[in-house]
């Protein structure tokens, strides 16, 4: 792990998500709680999510997965208060630290952003400013949101982009957004959405453009930061691999609704929903099977090893033959 990684890592350590919780522990607040939320198309009157509700604990990570169209990413953009023009909360509740965000002001909201909670969604293009050098705009999130002098932000930037994985961070630095490939857009996203330090992460397909490679050193990095930093994490993602890596609990939408939810390795191993069958066999299809032998070593890092990680959660005996 990088330098970066090392101070992120180390900020939380000795909290609650820092060592395995105890049943004396005193319960441990959701930093996000998302209540039976509907989302309504006022443009159409349509209701779109129809009543979605998980909660997140720091260190813990949800993934949602569904047909496109499900309403994964409405979801996600109503607990950051972005929904599109037009659309709205139509029902139930989001809490970030306790908060309702129905109650948020828009200078509150912008402190929470990036701070609190934090997102990384595909097409970084859009998010970036492609007029301002790229690693100029990890640095001015650090300055704003932490207090760092210019100095010291410009450094927090460079550590940022090399763990994400970006060689040459500093060069990277310097650069603008038409100079870099999609992918290094992409982790320059990623960084800058972990450089406030947030407590929260929704990562809506934030690693499928990468390459398989770079994709495993992503989920690696966020893993890291969820187990030692107490990172929360939200997970969309058409890869059930990433969610069997990264996530104790999985939705699945389909339609607007949660057909199926529960710990991640149960639902991956005996879906009991048929369109949860249907997606698992699906992803068996075209090569699953690997992620689900029996492993040996959970991270591996070394040039060579498996393109993902594997999880042990989502270890599936092989299949007898009969
Ligand atoms: N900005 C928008 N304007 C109009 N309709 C939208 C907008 N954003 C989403 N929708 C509609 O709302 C529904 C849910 O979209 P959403 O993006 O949440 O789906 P999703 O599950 O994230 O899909 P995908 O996996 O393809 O990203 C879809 O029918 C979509 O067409």
């Amino acid at each position: 792990m990088t330098t970066l990684s090392g101070n992120l890592l180390g900020r939380r350590a000795g909290t609650s998500a820092a060592r395995r919780p105890e049943a004396s522990d005193p319960p441990v607040e959701p930093v996000l709680s998302v209540r039976d939320v509907r989302v309504t198309d006022r443009a159409t009157g349509r209701e779109i999510v129809h009543g979605v509700s998980f909660d997140l604990t720091p260190g813990r990570a949800v993934g949602i997965v569904g047909e496109s169209g499900s309403g994964k990413t409405l979801t996600c953009r109503a607990a950051l208060g972005i929904l599109p023009a037009h659309f709205e909360i139509s029902g139930g509740l989001i809490e970030i630290e306790g908060t309702d965000i129905s109650t948020l002001t828009p200078a509150r909201w912008t402190a929470l952003r990036g701070a609190t909670v934090s997102a990384v969604f595909q097409d970084p293009a859009s998010y970036l400013n492609p007029s301002v050098r790229v690693g100029a705009q990890i640095a001015e999130v650090v300055r704003v949101k932490q207090g760092l002098s210019r100095r010291t932000a410009r450094h927090r930037a460079v550590e940022l982009l090399r763990a994400v994985h970006l060689r040459d961070p500093e060069l990277v630095y310097g650069q603008y957004t038409h100079e870099l490939s999609g992918g290094m857009l992409q982790r320059v996203l990623i960084a800058a959405a972990i450089a406030a330090e947030p407590r929260v992460l929704i990562a809506d397909e934030a690693t499928t453009a990468l390459d398989v490679t770079v994709q495993a050193e992503i989920l690696d990095l966020l893993a890291d930061l969820r187990e030692r930093s107490g990172l929360a994490l939200v997970v969309v993602s058409h890869d059930l691999a990433v969610v069997a890596q990264l996530c104790d609990e999985v939705l699945v939408m389909r339609g607007g609704e949660v057909v199926e939810r529960g710990p991640t390795r149960s639902v991956l191993h005996d879906p009991r929903h048929d369109y949860t069958r249907l997606l698992v066999d699906e992803h068996e299809s075209y090569g699953l099977d690997k992620f689900l032998a029996p492993e040996t070593s959970v991270r591996p890092k070394a040039p060579g090893t498996p393109e993902h990680p594997k999880h042990p959660e989502y270890s599936k005996p092989p299949k007898e033959t009969p």
